[in-house]
């Protein structure tokens, strides 16, 4: 006997590629089981504003391949107030909800569980979606390998020109306080330099390698993690270029068309892998729990936990790219 009998299925904070094979999976796996579901548009900002659909298997047809999310999604303020919190739980008990799927980064998850915390009764599963693959409890998050191939497909791209003028280019990516996609990218595309938020990169070394490798490659690509402690790629370029005179010298923001795009086959199955375990693990009676991927087995976290514990970026492979690179 399903401990659930009506889900809401939601996406919150910055889209990412995957949430719509997630959204897919959520909705088939709970009509699989008999559990009705109800899809919710802009995340918590339409959970206040009762906007709120009834959803079958054919709501959610031919959605695999695309980017961004069928269910949009916001940023919503209100969300963080009682009166917002309980305006949502009204709105979702009047329609016999009994438990939520809330697909989003940090953020999301600690809405959600501040939600669960004052209304038990509503239980809450959180699905780890945004680009920048900075939660505990999940090796990869959904969208991060689509985005990581956006930008490599866009370095190789910008190697291309940066090597038939012999310039040097400063590559700005996303990752707000984390710097997952840059060092992931920059492996793959042999980058000179990647700075991350995660270690403090001296400027004064930065130059001297700069100057070392103009005397041996003809291009050089340094990627900035945009939260990267000494600012952005503008900045740092500005920095480095007062000291290497004779190199020339560009910069490229990325920005959000690493967001964008059809998610990969990883996002796709990673995506239906996570809707399925999350609905199943709410109609066992699991609540305030995330689902993740790791060492390749579904795994439950708790969110409080997920929340607390730090993603640690690998060290081995910070220090393999400095090797890799010289
Ligand atoms: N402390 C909080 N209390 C309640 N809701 C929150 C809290 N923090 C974030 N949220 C909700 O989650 C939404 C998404 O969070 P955000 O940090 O923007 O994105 P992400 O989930 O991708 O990290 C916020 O706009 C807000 O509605
Ligand atoms: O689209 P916005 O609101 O400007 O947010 C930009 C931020 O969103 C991200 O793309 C994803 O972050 P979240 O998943 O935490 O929302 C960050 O890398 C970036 O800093
Ligand atoms: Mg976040």
């Amino acid at each position: 006997m399903s401990k659930v009998s009506k889900i809401a299925v939601l996406t919150s904070g910055g889209d990412a590629p995957g949430m719509n094979p997630c959204i897919r999976a959520v909705v088939r796996t709970a009509m699989y089981n008999n559990v009705k579901m109800v899809g919710v548009r802009q995340g918590y900002k339409g959970l206040i504003e009762d906007d709120i659909y009834d959803m079958d298997s054919r709501s959610v047809s031919n959605i695999l391949n695309l980017g961004g999310t069928i269910l949009k999604t916001a940023r919503c303020a209100e969300f963080r107030t009682p009166e917002g919190m309980e305006t949502a739980y009204n709105n979702l008990k009047k329609r016999g909800v009994d438990a939520l799927v809330v697909i989003g980064g940090d953020g999301t998850f600690t809405g959600a569980l501040r939600f669960s915390k004052q209304y038990p009764d509503m239980a809450i599963m959180g699905v780890p979606g945004t680009i920048d693959n900075d939660l505990f409890g999940s090796d990869f998050t959904l969208g991060f390998d689509t985005a990581t191939n956006t930008v490599v497909d866009a370095l190789d791209k910008i190697r291309d020109t940066a090597d038939a003028h012999d310039r040097l280019f400063f590559i700005e990516v996303m990752g707000r306080d984390a710097g997952c996609i840059a060092l992931r990218a920059g492996i793959s595309c042999g980058a000179e330099a990647i700075m991350l938020p995660e270690k403090d990169t001296a400027i004064a070394d930065l130059i001297a390698s700069v100057k070392s490798n103009q005397a041996k490659k003809s291009s050089s690509i340094v990627i900035v993690a945009e939260g990267d402690k000494n600012g952005g790629a503008y900045d740092v370029a500005q920095k480095v270029k007062a000291e290497v005179k004779s190199y020339d010298v560009k910069v490229t923001i990325l920005g959000h068309l690493q967001r964008g795009g059809s998610p990969s086959a990883f996002d796709r199955v990673l995506g239906s892998r996570l809707g399925f375990s999350a609905v199943n693990a709410l109609i066992q009676g699991e609540t305030q729990k995330m689902v993740g991927l790791r060492g390749n087995k579904i795994e439950l976290t708790k969110i409080e936990q997920a929340l607390t514990h730090q993603f640690k970026l690998e060290d081995d492979l910070m220090l393999m790219s400095d090797i890799l690179s010289i």
